[in-house]
């Protein structure tokens, strides 16, 4: 039983009470909140740290009129929890459940879609525009968090929009975290402002001053501007955000809900770009969280009292393997390698490697493309870089990777982590089209390792090569099914596991065991078949596969990426190409975008689990 959140259903609920509920209201959705992701998992840190904030949000704007935009997207549970899905909840990051992100089909209030960061001011702009051409009244706010901030996207947005002449309200929520602690020159500097108390003196008089008048006009605004300028210039060298236009404001208490509601009622008076930077604290009262707001971030399922996880969950994953064998690498004397992360150094395995060798690790922050060409730069100076990103976040880079990688053949490695389906992240974190977008690009060499041991050999043999390479891998424990097939990695080569007739089936990456489970079941059924690894994904191989379509009359491709661009595709082509028989049929993920669930429920739901593909095979043979 709670005493304000029970008669919560819509925003203009919260609209109605006072500052004292308000605050009540904060520590029963807190308290709802733990409860429901201890239970579904989810992104905690960011949700807690959120919980004044978008109460004051929906306190002062009109939503869905008003525009409510978020970054990323991953700290909007409480945002769903007071428009109507308070229920709804439970299920989210589930299979068929709510999406742990703004989704455009679960709500009106989910104006805008994301998953991926520093998007929120550049949609806010094309909101902005648009209320212009249709002669509307409403208020647009992004609100960005510190780490997506570090994104070049939001910077080329910032630039844009200081030069608005209308009302336009972008909120800097400043937990000083990213994923991990927050990186870069930008970080340090919103630290400055932080911490600068002389500055911070100063700026309450000319802020006192500012809620004394009704109405702001351009002359005013500009005079106060000129003090700010005065002031600035004294006391902070370049305050960035004035300089690019934009009044700022702040920084705000993000836990002190009157403080927070007073703010955005002065930018709402003011017809120019506004912005408000409100520190907050990641984990906010979950103290397991504010503690270690890191390991909170995306949490599994776990026991409120201690904050322990309720399974353990496996510390062996790919992400390990890529970590351990850099390690092993440099302990071996590479002078030359460098690792390369863009805000994730724990979810890509680099941290221990980070920790190891300070000097040889680099954190971007939110920065793919640049993480892409800093590379390249790097390679170009003789250095080896490892870029280590999610497939989904590297689709950010597909120009950097064609323009300044393969363009000049330089030799960096692409240590593409969470490829093929991820999970409870669902359709905007889905690594399915790496292998599409990386095939066609020139120059450029594809890898994806069966398991845990292949990747170790394939990291080391990517180290040694002289040119642009890509090793493709899934998120989670690290298989090491099919170690007895351990033959050493050849360029260009794909390995054969088992011969036999008429069928044959390539196995990409960690499919070749779903592949090898498959073929036991056919020759339960006294079908023999051929079984590969394709070890890579670019080039194909092609000798191998000329003289198995000679010699079989079906080949199925099986690949955890999208079908059109795959590597099936790819083979299609080349035995089309070669005029001979066989027919090849491509098993992958057809064309779409798809939702969240477990794994194993979205391997079932694309039709890659072992029944399907026995049962697709089985429709051939008995042709
Ligand atoms: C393009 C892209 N790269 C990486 C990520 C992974 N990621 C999700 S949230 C996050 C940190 C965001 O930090 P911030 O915006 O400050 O929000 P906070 O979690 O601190 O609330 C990162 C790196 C992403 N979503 N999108
Ligand atoms: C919101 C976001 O983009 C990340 O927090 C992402 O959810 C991390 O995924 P993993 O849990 O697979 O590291
Ligand atoms: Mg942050």
């Amino acid at each position: 039983m709670n005493e304000i959140l029970d008669g919560i259903s819509s925003p203009s609920d919260i609209k109605a009470l006072e500052i004292d509920q308000l605050n009540t209201l904060a520590k029963e959705l807190r308290e709802y909140l733990i409860k429901v992701v201890s239970n579904t998992g989810g992104h905690l840190s960011s949700n807690l740290g959120v919980v004044e904030l978008t109460l004051a949000l929906h306190y002062c704007f009109n939503s869905p009129y008003d525009k409510l935009i978020w970054d990323v997207g991953h700290q909007t549970y409480i945002h769903k929890m007071i428009t109507g899905r308070k229920e709804e909840i439970k299920t989210v990051r589930k299979f068929q459940g709510l999406s742990g992100f703004p989704k455009r089909a679960e709500s009106e209030h989910d104006i805008f879609e994301t998953g991926h960061s520093s998007t929120s001011i550049s949609a806010a702009l094309g909101f902005a525009k648009a209320r212009e051409l249709l002669n509307e009244n409403n208020y647009v706010v992004p609100i960005i968090g510190d780490g997506s901030m570090t994104g070049g996207m939001a910077f080329e947005a910032l630039n844009n929009a200081g030069r608005l002449d209308s009302n336009f309200i972008v909120i800097l929520n400043d937990n000083q975290m990213s994923i991990s602690r927050n990186v870069g020159g930008l970080s340090s500097y919103l630290d400055t402002i932080r911490t600068d108390t002389v500055y911070k003196e100063m700026k309450e008089e000319v802020e006192k001053a500012l809620t004394k008048i009704p109405r702001i006009g351009k002359e005013v605004v500009k005079v106060i501007r000129d003090v700010k300028s005065g002031i600035k210039q004294l006391v902070i060298p370049g305050m960035l955000f004035e300089e690019l236009g934009f009044t700022y404001l702040g920084p705000i208490d993000g836990h002190n809900i009157s403080a927070l509601i007073k703010t955005l009622n002065q930018a709402k008076r003011l017809n120019e770009p506004v912005l408000i930077h409100v520190n907050t604290i990641k984990g906010k009262g979950y103290k397991p969280a504010e503690l270690n707001p890191t390991k909170y971030h995306g949490t599994k399922p776990f026991y409120i009292k201690n904050g322990r996880p309720k399974n353990i969950p496996s510390t062996d994953t790919y992400s390990k393997v890529l970590g351990d064998t850099l390690i092993d690498i440099a302990d071996n004397n590479k002078k030359g390698l460098v690792a390369i992360s863009a805000a994730m150094p724990e979810g890509t395995g680099l941290d221990k490697f980070a920790r190891k060798y300070p000097d040889k690790f680099i954190d971007v922050g939110i920065a793919e493309q640049h993480a892409v060409t800093y590379a390249a730069g790097l390679a170009a100076s003789g250095i080896k870089p490892v870029v280590a990103l999610y497939s989904s976040f590297l689709q950010r880079a597909y120009d950097q990777i064609i323009h300044d990688v393969c363009m000049q053949r330089l030799p960096v490695v692409f240590a593409i982590d969470r490829a093929g389906l991820v999970g409870e992240d669902g359709e905007t974190h889905q690594g399915i089209f790496d292998i599409s977008f990386l095939s066609h690009m020139p120059n450029m060499t594809v890898m994806a390792p069966k398991n845990k041991s292949e990747l170790q050999s394939m990291i080391k043999f990517a180290v040694d090569y002289e040119a642009p390479i890509a090793i493709r891998y899934p998120k989670g424990k690290a298989s090491n099914e099919l170690k007895e097939y351990n033959e050493e990695i050849t360029y260009g080569k794909s390995e054969i596991i088992k011969r036999g007739s008429k069928i044959a089936i390539i196995g990409v990456g960690t499919l070749t065991q779903t592949a090898y489970n498959v073929s036991a079941m056919l020759e339960e059924n006294d079908i023999l078949c051929t079984l590969i690894n394709a070890r890579f994904v670019k080039p194909i191989d092609k000798e191998l596969i000329e003289e198995i379509a000679n010699s079989h009359d079906y080949i199925f491709t099986i690949e955890e990426n999208v079908i059109s661009g795959g590597y099936g595709n790819n083979v299609v082509k080349f035995v089309s190409d070669t005029q001979v028989n066989a027919k090849v049929v491509c098993i992958g993920i057809e064309d779409d975008f798809i939702q969240h669930g477990k794994r194993d429920e979205l391997i079932k739901l694309c039709k890659l689990d072992e029944e399907s593909i026995y049962n697709r095979i089985m429709t051939y043979v008995n042709k």
